[in-house]
This record gives structure tokens, sequence and C-alpha cells, in this order.
């Protein structure tokens, strides 16, 4: 298995070095011609608006969207979260091209600025009953996006709380969010849809190899 990880800015090197660690090929793609040579592809953290611009510059949005639509496994984290996004909002004027596929609404900078970046603890029961290990997992989230709303066909893999001054400030009160048992807000941060999975946070920046 060769897994292919999208190299054109962001955290592409940490996706490299955890694959290592699990004994995994992992080759850097920057040219649409290399994806024939990958069976998978993870899209990074980074900076959502200038991985656009430089997969735009590369003619590779067209390679990536058919990647996808072939089935094969894609994982976004963060940034490649919004990439696989089906709608997107939070975008800079003018917007920015989507590689789509993920039925869900994405929301850019959910959770502020990169100084509100912050560590939390997730209820993660599917992937301990999938991976094992605790049914905990720590999100790294790095000026995150949250996921607004997601299809039918869209498996939720974990939610975090969300404070009520945010939620009313965001898209959210107009959506009808679920609300946790405590009964505050919360929003999704992981889905799966068939061959595609989505972090809003960053596990290869933990030693947590589940993801
Ligand atoms: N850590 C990340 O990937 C942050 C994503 C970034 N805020 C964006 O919109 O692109």
């Amino acid at each position: 298995m060769v897994v292919g990880v999208l190299a054109l800015q962001g955290s592409f090197n940490e996706h490299i070095a955890v694959l290592k660690r699990l004994g995994v090929k992992g080759v850097e793609v920057r040219k649409a011609e290399q994806l024939q040579n990958v069976n998978s592809l993870i899209i990074p953290g980074g900076e959502s608006t200038t991985m656009a611009k430089l997969a735009e510059y590369h003619n590779l949005f067209p390679a990536l969207r058919e990647f996808v639509k072939m089935g094969k496994p894609v994982w976004g984290t963060c940034a490649g979260l919004i990439f696989l996004a089906d709608r997107a909002t939070g975008q800079k004027t003018g917007g920015q091209e989507l590689v789509g596929g993920l039925d869900c609404t994405v929301h850019r900078n959910f959770f502020g600025s990169q100084i509100q970046s912050f560590e939390a603890d997730l209820s993660v029961p599917d992937i301990a009953a999938k991976e094992g290990g605790p049914p905990i997992f720590r999100g790294v989230f790095i000026r995150a996006p949250a996921i607004l709303d997601v299809g039918p066909g869209v498996e939720v893999l974990a939610n975090i709380p969300v404070s009520s001054d945010k939620y009313a400030s965001s898209d959210l009160s107009l959506q009808g969010q679920k609300e946790n048992s405590d009964s505050g807000k919360e929003v999704i941060v992981a889905v799966r849809q068939g061959n595609l999975l989505a972090t809003a946070f960053h596990p290869e920046l933990t030693a947590d190899n589940r993801w």
C-alpha cells in the first residue's frame, strides 16, 4: 500500500513521519500524474486558501476530484477537511475552489483566530470499537474548522461542545443544531462517508495513531 500525502503546503511532513512510524510507505504528491501511483491520499492541514491556490496553479483539482470519485480512500485533516467538503462558509472574499465529495457544510476558522487554537478530549466510541484503545482522543485544533451540517450518508465520528455565545454568533442557531445531553450545543469535528474520512483536528501531531 502506498499512501500519497498532498504536499503543497501545511503539515505534510508530519503525516509522512506518522506513516513511516506505522511502517506504511508515504509519498509526497505535488502533481496530478503522481496520484496514479498511490492507493489512497491524505490532504493535510495548513491554510486552505493558499493550498487551493497552489492546487489550482498546478491544475490538481480535476485529478483530485477524479481520485475521490473513483472511491479511493481519502482523509482530510483540518484544511484537508475544507478541501473535501461540498459546501464551505467563512471563506475569504471570492471563495476558494473545493475538491468536494463529502456531503457536509464546513465553517472555516469556526473556533476563532490562531490564538484561539486549543486541545480537547473527544469522545470517540466508534474509533475505540474499531481500533481499540481508550474511548477518548486528544484533539489538537489549530484555527480549526467545524462541520455545521451533514447529509444522510455521512457518519458522525466526533462532536465537540460549543459555548452558547459562540453558538448564538454562528450560523448554527439557524440550523437546529443537535443539543447534547447537558443541554449544551455541539458541532461535528470528525466524519466518514464511504471512502472519505475527515477530521477538523490534527491526529498527526499526537502519538495516538488510531485515526
Ligand atoms: N490547521 C488548519 O488546517 C487550519 C485551517 C485554516 N484555518 C484554513 O481555513 O485553511
